[in-house]
């Protein structure tokens, strides 16, 4: 069977990686998160004194992303993927609000993204790849062979990410998460670098009313279509 490219993109928090992951495993490719990268310079410049309140230093990130090294590795307890900043598991550490709250200014920024991207497309170079985000169809690999594009209403959509903080014992509120949601949006679709947007040749995916499990057999009818 021939190996392809898949692109999952879409608004926040709808399932993507929740749908990419699942097809990945079921056909054994490799899945990336790139918005876990994202995260992961965000926490970086939390944690090294690039943000005063929400104002970035712009000038010592850019000196600084040369030392940022992302990288994934299974976890062996939930079969799935950690993210690595710098050789340190910051999995939990980047799903908080505080690095929701600030990820979508740091991705705006040109040079963050062109490194970023860099990785991307390393990783995908063999094929075999279902990567999620907001610009893999557009940008990063924009001759994907199966290109996905999600959505789903923004007030489900806090919903799922509400109860899935709450599961994982995080302190949350919906409203706060509702707004975070809308404002990582109209960033993420209004920056000038590679907004949010559908590919022209991209599939509709409005998952509003699917459960997980029927989102999966759409993914997986849609690839076995393309490979076979
Ligand atoms: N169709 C669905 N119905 C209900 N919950 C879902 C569905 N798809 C995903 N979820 C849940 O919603 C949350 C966000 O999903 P996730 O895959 O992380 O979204 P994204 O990658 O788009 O940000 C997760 O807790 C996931 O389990
Ligand atoms: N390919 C990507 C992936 C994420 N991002 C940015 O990273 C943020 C976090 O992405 P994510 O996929 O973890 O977001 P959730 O939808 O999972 O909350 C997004 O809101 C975007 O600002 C991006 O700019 N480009």
């Amino acid at each position: 069977m021939k190996k392809i490219v898949i692109a999952v993109d879409g608004f926040s928090s709808c399932g993507k990686s929740t749908m990419a992951k699942d097809l990945a495993r079921e056909v054994g490719y490799i899945y990336i998160d790139s918005g876990a990268m994202y995260r992961a310079v965000t926490l970086y410049s939390i944690e090294n004194g690039i943000f005063d309140g929400d104002v970035i230093d712009v000038g010592k990130l850019r000196n600084e992303i040369k030392n940022i090294h992302i990288s994934f590795r299974l976890n062996p307890e939930t079969g799935r993927p950690d993210t690595y900043l710098n050789d340190v598991n910051v999995e939990s550490k980047i799903r908080t609000m505080e690095v929701s709250s600030k990820v979508s200014p740091i991705s705006a920024l040109d040079f963050v993204r062109e490194a970023m991207v860099a990785q991307q497309q390393a990783m995908g170079k063999e094929k075999g790849i279902v990567m999620d985000g907001r610009d893999i169809g557009t940008t990063v690999f924009p001759d994907a062979e199966l290109k996905i594009f999600v959505t789903a209403t923004p007030e489900i959509r806090a919903q799922r990410r509400y109860d899935e903080l709450k599961a994982k014992g995080q302190d949350a509120s919906f409203d706060e998460i509702l707004e975070n949601v809308k404002q990582r949006d109209y960033i993420d679709q209004n920056r000038e670098v590679s907004p949010l947007r559908k590919a022209e040749d991209a599939i509709l995916l409005d998952n509003t009313n699917l459960t997980i499990e029927q989102q999966k057999e759409w993914l997986f009818e849609n690839f076995n279509k393309v490979v076979k």
